[in-house]
């Protein structure tokens, strides 16, 4: 099989072919470079016009010169592939009719793929992994995503802007030309560490408030280089913390990083590095497959072409809201899953005692060691190789002390969790009961989904923001004990204090992130959790919750 790619969904003009018998790819691509400020469409769009024919016609004569198997009068491709979404309207809509023509004119299929499922199928080829957890780290985007279930799931992802717009948006405050990814890098190389705003919410994480305290801190005259080097350690520690979060929620050791910001060598070393330090194999593919690129189209284009997955002409409207959870997964075993751990995706409650034998190893989440101590743990956040040493101190502090209070305060709002028995804030520990015999996650059922809605609520009419409410941060007591079947909430190190709806949702949208990335049969659980808010909380969150899930995607 040997397909030709097709891109163009913003800045990129490109074409590819792809031979899968000699895994090889051959790559032509016509950027197109703004003048000033960023990208604009109706320009994006001019360049696409010119630029892809020239592409398309390159590619064709390297698959016509490279291999010599057909007839002068046969297609020198089996397939043409395309972007069909995410991206600009104008430049998709070029790409698309070029791609028909071509089709068309060759005899051959025409296969429609999805931008972003395309950023992450290149690196799961390319590294050989069965199910990693992908991040696709590109201009317009910035998820966490997992296969599951015949799709891809969104595990997280930014709430506001992709992270390369984020970046590009400080260079052009600064008065840099686009695309200002690769200046902040340079100039990082001479800067210090200044703090700036960290936001993640479970595997959720948005960017405007750094972005917005980077322009403020260069007005008031902070040197240039120390806002961006401390822009790319905030930045690309926020990522790289959400991706050990996916790992550690779904058990798996397998890591593929894609899109754009990709290139850049300090986010991959925090990557690599956290990935060594928990075990797990990280593969981010050559840059050439890293930016937008037609390879990554005509490697998925082929693995959809041999499954049968083509579009007729006349079926093939672009999308530019495309989003990768939207994709029909045909060319992948629909058993395979990202998630590695038990879940209870069948509503079932598979029982078990996890304390029994338990080693402390067992007991780590994404952040720290939780050791059994008789009928208590200590948890301690070790410092992760991968952060900055101030931020990595500041973030273990700031953590250890809300998490206290916060187990303490959840307590009194009537929400079971565990009894606090010492804390060194200094050592970044916490001991405290042990609580629950399993995590929900290998428990999940919808009476207790229904049950954690309802301690939702009450933490929310306390004030209290959990932070990071997952089935892995909620204990299951067992039934007949002291305990006798009892949620326990655990885990309040991204708690908050608020009085705003918004943040209440966002914590509800998290939990249930949480259930749809590993359950198989999702919307009954997710429907019980919002009975159990109802019932005891404020329907005005609900209503916002649903705010919440359209936001900000695609800007
Ligand atoms: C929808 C599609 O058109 C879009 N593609 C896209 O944004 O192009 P991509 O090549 O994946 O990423 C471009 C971004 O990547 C950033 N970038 C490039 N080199 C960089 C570097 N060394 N460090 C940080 N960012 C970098 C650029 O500043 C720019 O924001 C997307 O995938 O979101
Ligand atoms: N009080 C407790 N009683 C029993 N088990 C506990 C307790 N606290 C933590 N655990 C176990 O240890 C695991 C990790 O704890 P915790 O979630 O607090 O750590 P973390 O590193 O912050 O996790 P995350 O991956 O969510 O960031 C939990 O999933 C749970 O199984
Ligand atoms: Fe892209």
């Amino acid at each position: 099989m040997r397909v030709l790619g097709v891109e163009g969904t913003a800045w990129c003009a490109s074409a590819a072919v792809f031979d899968a018998e000699a895994d090889a790819v051959f790559i032509e691509s016509d950027p197109y470079e703004p003048d000033s400020g960023g990208i604009h469409p109706r320009e994006a769009a001019e360049h696409m016009g010119g630029a892809i024919p020239r592409v398309i016609e390159t590619a064709l004569e390297h698959a016509r010169e490279e291999y010599d198997d057909r007839a002068a009068d046969e297609s020198p491709v089996d397939a043409v592939a395309f972007s069909r979404g995410p991206g600009l309207g104008p430049c998709l809509r070029i790409v698309a009719t070029a791609a028909r023509a071509l089709a068309r004119t060759l005899d051959v299929p025409l296969v429609g793929v999805n931008h972003m499922v395309a950023h992450l199928e290149i690196g799961r080829h390319r590294a050989g992994f069965d199910s990693p957890v992908c991040l696709n780290a590109s201009g317009a985007n910035a998820h966490l995503l997992g296969f599951h279930d015949g799709r891809y799931r969104v595990l997280g992802e930014t709430m506001d802007t992709g992270v390369g717009n984020a970046l590009d948006k400080f260079t052009r405050h600064v008065g840099w030309s686009h695309p200002g990814g690769p200046k902040i890098e340079e100039h990082a190389a001479d800067g210090e560490f200044v703090e700036l705003p960290y936001v993640v919410k479970g595997m959720d994480f948005s960017f405007s408030g750094i972005m917005s305290a980077a322009k403020a801190a260069h007005d008031d005259g902070v040197p240039v280089e120390d806002v961006c080097f401390s822009l790319q350690e905030h930045v690309f520690a926020m990522l790289t913390e959400v991706a050990e979060r996916a790992l550690s929620l779904t058990g798996t050791d397998e890591l593929v990083l894609g899109g754009g910001v990709g290139q850049n060598d300090r986010l991959r070393e925090m990557l690599a590095s956290m990935c060594a330090e928990r075990g797990a194999d990280f593969h981010a593919p050559e840059p050439r497959f890293l930016r937008d690129n037609a390879g990554m189209i005509a490697v998925l284009g082929a693995k959809m072409a041999a499954a049968g997955d083509t579009v007729a002409i006349e079926d093939s409207a672009i999308d530019p809201d495309f989003r990768p959870d939207q994709v029909p997964v045909t060319w992948r075993d629909d058993a395979e899953s990202v998630a590695r751990v038990p879940s209870a995706a069948d509503g079932e409650d598979r029982g078990g005692d996890d304390r029994a034998g338990r080693d402390a190893a067992d007991m780590r989440g994404a952040e720290a060691t939780v050791e059994v101590d008789g009928d208590g743990v200590v948890k301690r956040r070790l410092p992760k190789g991968y952060r900055h040493p101030e931020l990595d101190e500041t973030l273990r502090r700031d953590r250890t002390v809300a998490e206290a209070r916060l187990l303490a305060a959840a307590r009194q709002a009537g929400v079971p969790t565990p009894l606090v028995r010492d804390v060194d804030v200094a050592e970044a520990t916490i001991a405290m009961q042990f609580v629950g015999d399993r995590d929900l996650a290998a428990a999940l059922t919808e009476d207790r989904a229904r049950t954690v809605g309802e301690h939702l609520a009450r933490l929310h009419d306390a004030g209290i923001v959990h932070g990071d409410p997952t089935t892995r941060n909620v204990r299951v007591g067992r039934e007949g004990s002291p305990e006798n079947g009892r949620l326990f909430p655990i885990d309040f190190g991204l708690g908050f204090s608020s009085d705003h709806v918004e943040d209440y949702a966002m914590d509800l949208h998290v939990f249930e992130q949480s259930i749809e990335g590993t359950a198989s049969e999702p919307e009954r659980l997710v429907a019980a959790v919002e009975d159990g808010y109802r019932a005891v909380g404020d329907p005005a969150v609900l209503d916002r919750l649903r705010g919440v899930e359209g936001r900000g995607r695609y800007q």
